[in-house]
Parts: C-alpha cells; sequence; structure tokens
C-alpha cells in the first residue's frame, strides 16, 4: 500500500492506495498535529511500502512526521516547490517559497488540462495560473470560508455554511447575523475567483480551464460562473506526477481526475469583464 498525506494548516488528509491495482483503498483526515497515532489518525503503517507527502503546515509537522515514518517505512517521498518540473516553470522569483500544495495542484492540473487555472479552497483561498506551455504566472492568497468567518469575532465561528446550499441562497442579504456572515464571506470569495479568473486571462489573452481543490471547494463551485471542475484529490495526483509508484501512474493517469472543462471564449470572459465595470 501507498499513503499519500496532504498536510495542510487545518487537516491532514489520507488515503491509502493499492500499489498493484492503484485502487483507493481508504481515505480520511484529521486535525493538523505535531503527533500521529498509526492505527488511529492514519492507517497501520505495517501494511505501507511508500508514503509521498505534501506538507504546508509549521515546519515541526513535516519533521516529526517523516521521523515517525522513517523509522516504520521503506520509502518516505517529500515533495518540494522546485524551480520546474513536469515541464511547468514555477512563476516565484523564490521558487522554494511558493507552498507546495500550490505547486502540487498546478502540476497535476498541467498534466490533465494544459494550462489551467488552479483554485484551492482550505484555509486559505489560493488561485493559480499555468499557461499553455507551462509558464506558472505565480497566483493570488485570499482567507479562507473559515478563516475570514473567524477574523470577524461575532461569535459565529461554529456555524458554518451548509456545504449543500446553493449559491442563490448565500448570495441574497442575510437577515440575522450568522447568516449576513455567511453570506457575506461567500460573496467575497466567490467575487474574487470570478474576477480573478476573468482578469487574467483578458490579460493573456487565453481562456483557461478552471480547477477546483480543498475542503470548500464544492460549496465555492456553485457561485462560480465559468466552466470549471472540482477535483477532490488534486493535490495528490501532483504527488502521483512528481512519484509515480504504481503501473498506471507510470503510465501517466491521475487517480480521480474530472473530464477537462471547456473554458468559455476570450470574448465572452472580455464581455462579462466590461459589463462588471459598467455596472
Ligand atoms: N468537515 C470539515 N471539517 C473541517 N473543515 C471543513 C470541513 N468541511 C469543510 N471544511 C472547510 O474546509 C477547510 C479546510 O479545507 P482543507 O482543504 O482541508 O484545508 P487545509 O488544506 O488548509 O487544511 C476549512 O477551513 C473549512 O472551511
Ligand atoms: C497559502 C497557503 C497557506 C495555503 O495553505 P492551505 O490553505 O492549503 O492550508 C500555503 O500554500 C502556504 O503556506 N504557502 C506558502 C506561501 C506562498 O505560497 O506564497
Ligand atoms: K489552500
Amino acid at each position: 500500500m501507498i499513503l499519500d498525506l496532504d498536510i495542510g494548516n487545518t487537516l491532514s488528509k489520507w488515503r491509502l492506495k493499492d500499489a498493484d491495482s492503484s485502487e483507493i483503498r481508504s481515505r480520511g483526515a484529521v486535525w493538523t498535529r505535531e503527533e500521529w497515532r498509526p492505527g488511529s489518525d492514519i492507517p497501520d503503517l505495517d501494511v505501507v511500502e511508500a508514503v509521498r507527502i505534501s506538507s504546508v503546515a509549521r515546519k515541526v509537522v513535516l519533521e516529526e512526521t517523516v521521523t515517525l515514518l522513517r523509522r516504520r517505512v521503506g520509502a518516505v517521498h517529500v515533495a518540494r516547490s522546485t524551480p520546474e518540473a513536469l515541464g511547468v516553470t514555477n512563476g516565484y522569483e523564490e521558487p522554494g517559497r511558493l507552498g507546495v500544495d500550490r505547486w502540487m495542484g498546478a502540476l497535476a492540473g498541467y498534466q490533465l488540462a494544459g494550462g489551467c487555472c488552479s483554485v484551492d479552497c482550505g484555509s486559505a483561498i489560493t488561485v493559480d495560473f499555468v499557461l499553455p506551455g507551462g509558464r506558472h504566472l505565480g497566483g493570488y492568497i485570499l482567507p479562507g470560508l473559515r478563516l475570514m468567518k473567524e477574523s470577524l469575532k461575532l461569535g459565529t465561528r461554529n456555524v458554518a455554511i451548509d456545504p449543500d446550499s446553493e449559491a442563490e441562497e448565500l448570495l441574497v442579504p442575510g437577515t440575522r447575523t450568522v447568516e449576513a456572515v455567511n453570506h457575506g464571506i461567500y460573496m467575497a470569495a466567490v467575487s474574487a475567483v470570478n474576477r480573478i479568473y476573468s482578469e487574467v486571462c483578458d490579460r493573456e489573452g487565453v481562456p483557461l480551464p478552471m480547477l477546483l481543490t480543498g475542503g470548500d471547494a464544492r460549496v465555492i463551485s456553485r457561485g462560480i460562473q465559468v466552466p470549471h471542475a472540482v477535483w477532490p484529490d488534486m493535490v495528490y495526483a501532483g504527488l502521483e506526477a512528481c512519484f509515480p509508484l504504481t503501473a498506471a501512474e507510470r503510465a501517466g493517469k491521475l487517480s480521480g481526475a474530472p473530464g477537462v472543462p471547456s473554458p468559455v471564449s476570450l470574448e465572452k470572459i472580455r464581455a462579462g469583464l466590461a459589463f462588471s465595470m459598467l455596472l
């Protein structure tokens, strides 16, 4: 079995993948922490022959995790942001400083779709762009839904947006504090992603397929106006592409990959931007 870990600032996600069949056997998530309990937080390590890790948590979390795993598992692969990988050139002035989850998402998106806009809706919402040809432009970082809500300190933190809410319900004026806050932060997040996408496609002169991942991807997706796909395993797919271990991975098959959304025309994107400026 292969153990894949995607350690975010809030949640540490894991999944177990069968090295022979490439099937996902189980998955889970725990709050990000320094100490793991194999057999309860993560699967029993006796069945694990290799581990792949993407981590953006504090340094000590990764260090402790790697120390534990190296004692028990033969191969431990830790992803890093590099100046270039798999045909993509990292747009950061200091490539190593780009969050490795963003780098994994951008690499996976490029493998799947060629040029792309990859959006990760977690503790932070990040929006990254890779042009056809592989130039990563850099991107945008804004607080995620939960962080935005907590920053208001209005006592609404424990009332989360229902992930099944429809965008129409979330975009109307709230008539209670919880609702006003939830609708406000939702509007902030989806307007930002919609606008960022249009501005960058306009600037670069190319409509790009958009891919969404992260804990809030499903709910954010409902407020996104352009064609896009939700890809829950996008960060894991970056790990698969960087460290292919199974026959399917070596053949370039990324697990859980959605169909590539066809972007609308550049003319439409530009017309939408022009319209929003007139208002
Ligand atoms: N069951 C859940 N538990 C915690 N957070 C959740 C849950 N469902 C959705 N979320 C949202 O997902 C975010 C965490 O998403 P995730 O992509 O795992 O973030 P990160 O990678 O930063 O840890 C939370 O900030 C919250 O807004
Ligand atoms: C921006 C992030 C905090 C997002 O992390 P997440 O929401 O997935 O926990 C992470 O990618 C990170 O720590 N990045 C380093 C800074 C940068 O990318 O510029
Ligand atoms: K994120």
